[in-house]
């Protein structure tokens, strides 16, 4: 194989977290083997020194993929979240680095589902408080604060893929679902969508949030939201730490008649890095809430197929220059160029790039045989198909045209 194009045990994958074993699997079936696996997430320093030689980098989302970090990564040309948020890495950076970002999408949506669904009914029944007094030897028959979940009404904010799914599974146990989103949504089942928030809040028994990380849902929950939702209502956080302000939300669960019934918190605005670091949270202690550590989609099953799902992407990103589903890149979808020698092309987009290429082609002689193009705002991607012994001339008539971010080829 030409210097120009890497074989495939030389394309590094550095997978970080502990992503499950089945993304070595699919890329050992892909034909790639050179993989540095770590169970842990890596503080900047270490992850600086790591990337510089990984072309894929594959995480969860612990790891900060900051601007910084990428500027060190020179060889890097994907970025894997083995989950669903993107928000640990700077999806801007990335991009205009020509460097795509895959995740997936759905593949721990219904484990998130369940747990909420089961948090519902606990929270309800008052179970953490009654199961930490047995564990101390307490005896607390008594059902005084204890509801069932029939008849009772459950607000989502945030009605895409988990929340969907949570709505229908809530309306299976009997209960009511409303749901608030920023954008207009078809309702599951006998759901409801409500526009007004405050009006939302003041009807539900339980509120669940399944919102992304994004400037409009930072600390879109506080004092405020909190002092709007029905007296003795349960509050559940499954999206991301950020959204809600979590000293607000311990006063709102504290004192002699607290405000909320209860809560189940799964992420927090700090979270630690690893399992050997404490974790620090002022809803530590405070009777009926569930704290768990971010493992709302850590099952074996979502885990599993995130795995497939990611390396499957990686490996037909570096096979075909197949893009679909990145979240921060044109999405192109390829056959496979058997006999022909494919040209990845990352570039500004700018009017006329295309034609530069096209002419510095035909300058020299080299004859296209496919072509593909998509763009976002801010990136082109072009992707050509010629001759294999044109190959090494196209790359290097692809690299001068001015304002191209990267150019590889596949042979
Ligand atoms: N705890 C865990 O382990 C997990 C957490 N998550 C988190 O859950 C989030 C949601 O996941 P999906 O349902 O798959 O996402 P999704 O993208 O399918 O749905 C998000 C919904 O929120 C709505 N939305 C966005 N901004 C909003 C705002 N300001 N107010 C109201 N609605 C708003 C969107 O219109 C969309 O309908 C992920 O972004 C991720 O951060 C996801 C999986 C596992
Ligand atoms: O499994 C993880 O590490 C994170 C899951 C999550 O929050 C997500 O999928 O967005």
């Amino acid at each position: 194989m030409s210097k120009f194009s890497l074989a495939k045990d030389k394309i590094k994958f550095l997978l970080l977290e502990g992503v499950h074993q089945s993304a070595i699997q699919t890329l050992n079936n892909a034909g790639y083997t050179n993989i540095e696996y770590l169970k842990t997430s890596l503080a900047e320093p270490e992850l600086i020194e790591k990337i510089k030689d990984a072309h894929f980098v594959g995480i969860r989302s612990r790891t900060q993929l900051t601007s910084k970090v990428l500027a060190e990564a020179e060889k890097l040309i994907g970025i894997g979240c083995f989950c669903i948020g993107t928000n640990q890495v700077d999806l801007e950076a990335a991009q205009e680095l020509g460097i795509p970002v895959f995740n997936a999408p759905f593949s721990n949506t219904r484990s998130v589902a369940e747990l909420v669904i089961g948090e519902i009914l606990l929270l309800f029944r008052r179970i953490p408080e009654k199961n930490a007094k047995a564990h101390l030897g307490g005896w607390d028959k008594s059902a005084t604060g204890s509801i069932e979940a029939r008849g009772k009404t459950l607000g989502i904010i945030g009605y895409g893929h988990i929340g969907t799914q949570l709505g229908i599974l809530a309306e299976t146990i009997g209960m009511n679902v409303t749901f608030y989103d920023i954008e207009d949504k078809l309702p599951l089942g006998n759901a409801n969508q409500v526009h007004d928030l405050n009006e939302f809040l003041a009807q539900a028994d339980a509120v669940s949030l399944h919102v992304p990380e994004t400037d409009s849902t930072q600390n879109m929950f506080g004092a405020e939201q909190f002092a709007a939702m029905k007296d003795g209502a349960i509050f559940i956080n499954a999206s991301r730490g950020t959204v809600v302000d979590i000293d607000a939300l311990a006063e709102a669960l504290k004192g002699d008649s607290p405000k909320l019934g209860g809560a189940a918190i799964d992420v927090f605005p700090v979270e630690p890095k690893s399992n050997d670091e404490e974790f620090v949270s002022p809803l530590r202690g405070i009777n009926n809430v569930i704290l768990t550590p971010h493992i709302g989609g850590s099952t074996l099953e979502a885990q599993q197929n995130i795995g497939i799902e990611v390396a499957g992407k990686f490996a037909k990103y570096s096979d075909n220059g197949s893009t679909l589903s990145a979240v921060n890149f044109p999405e192109v979808s390829l056959p496979s160029h058997e006999g022909r020698s494919r040209l990845l092309h990352v570039h500004t987009n700018r009017p006329g790039i295309l034609t530069k290429i096209n002419l510095a082609f035909a300058e020299k002689g080299i004859n296209i045989s496919a072509q593909f193009l998509q763009t976002t705002d801010k990136i082109g991607y072009v992707v050509l198909e010629v001759d294999s012994d044109d190959s090494q001339a196209a790359l290097d008539e692809l690299k001068q045209i001015e304002g191209t971010i990267r150019a590889r080829v596949l042979l």
